[in-house]
């Protein structure tokens, strides 16, 4: 089995490299990988730089539309091109607004593929719900094709159905975001959820909505800000009341038990934005969680 690393070190707002997924490369990531056995492909961090748009004036409220389209469509024809090859793409991020493009691709190659989002934000607001403007809340709205097209996102096919995403760790959702999680049926687990029933309970209840029979294909999109600060301190936009460590792990290590995963982004790792002991520590379980989701603790697989 051949996991391919997709490095992609961007940053939205404040567009810029993102030094977490070189830090998650420099911590050993790939020999971690090797050592579990996987044969890892990692041809780069794709440098975006070259990505450059003339003039990317705001779209409405959107900041950088331009260069955030270029950026994930070139990501989803990446992410595609291994998944199509039967690897597992392991994109490292930067910004959770690149999951339109790894999901695109997982879509591409995985039609069936049902969507995992873990995450202390919905990430789902459209070009007219949207307060901050930053992409990176935004998403999952362009993925199921919600709210009016945004012209520069052409791109993005409506490819995901409401039915086959499912969120656990939600915190911090915007007033337009609550109204299309109702309107869509989506199901979400908040951290409430977490308290009441366990992680144990919620993870096998969210399989069970997305996946029932367990006969699709799982794309694993895990935004470190789902964890706790005290756990992932470096991080653009931290949430009080988060999972814990081994909550993070749980939800990787059974979705691994699964057999079904295809894909995995580990994404809002940002070096920029904390002390160095805060960054270690933020991408030391960064990388855990990789290694948890591609079989690290289980024996039996
Ligand atoms: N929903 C937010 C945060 C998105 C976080 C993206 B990530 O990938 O990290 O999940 C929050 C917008 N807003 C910011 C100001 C606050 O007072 C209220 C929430 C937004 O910017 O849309
Ligand atoms: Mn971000
Ligand atoms: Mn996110
Ligand atoms: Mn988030």
């Amino acid at each position: 089995k051949t996991a391919a690393i997709v490095g992609c070190p961007f940053r939205c707002p404040r567009v810029g490299v993102d030094q977490g997924p070189i830090h998650l490369v420099e911590a050993g990531l790939v020999d971690q990988l090797t050592e579990l056995g996987w044969k890892v492909n990692f041809d780069g961090h794709h440098q975006f730089e070259e990505v450059n748009v003339a003039a990317d004036p705001p779209i409405g409220k959107l900041k950088n539309p331009r260069l955030v389209s270029k950026v994930t469509e070139a990501v989803a024809k990446v992410v595609g091109g291994h998944a199509k090859k039967g690897e597992l793409p392991v994109t490292l991020g930067g910004d959770h607004s690149l999951a339109m493009g790894t999901i695109s691709g997982t879509l591409d190659a995985h039609p069936d593929a049902c969507v995992i989002w873990i995450d202390a934000h919905a990430d789902i607001n459209t070009a007219e719900t949207t307060d901050s403007g930053n992409i990176h809340g935004m998403p999952v709205s362009f993925l199921l094709g919600l709210g009016s097209p945004v012209p520069e996102f052409s791109w993005v096919k409506p490819a995901l159905k409401p039915e086959r995403l499912v969120y656990i760790g939600l915190r911090d959702i915007d007033a337009g975001e609550k109204r299309i999680l109702k309107e869509n049926n989506i199901k979400a687990f908040s951290m409430h959820e977490v308290d009441k029933y366990g992680i144990g309970r919620v993870v096998e209840m969210a399989l069970d909505h997305v996946n029932p029979k367990r006969a699709y294909p799982i794309h694993l999109s895990f935004d470190v800000d789902a964890l706790d600060p005290s756990v992932a301190p470096s991080t653009g936009t931290p949430v009080r009341g988060g999972l814990t460590f081994r909550e993070g792990h749980y939800i990787c290590e059974a979705i691994w038990e699964t057999g079904l995963l295809v894909a995995l982004d580990l994404m809002e790792v940002n070096p920029s934005l904390a002390d160095a002991a805060s960054v270690q520590q933020t991408v030391t379980v960064g990388c855990s969680l990789v290694r948890a989701a591609l079989g690290k603790q289980l024996v039996r697989r």
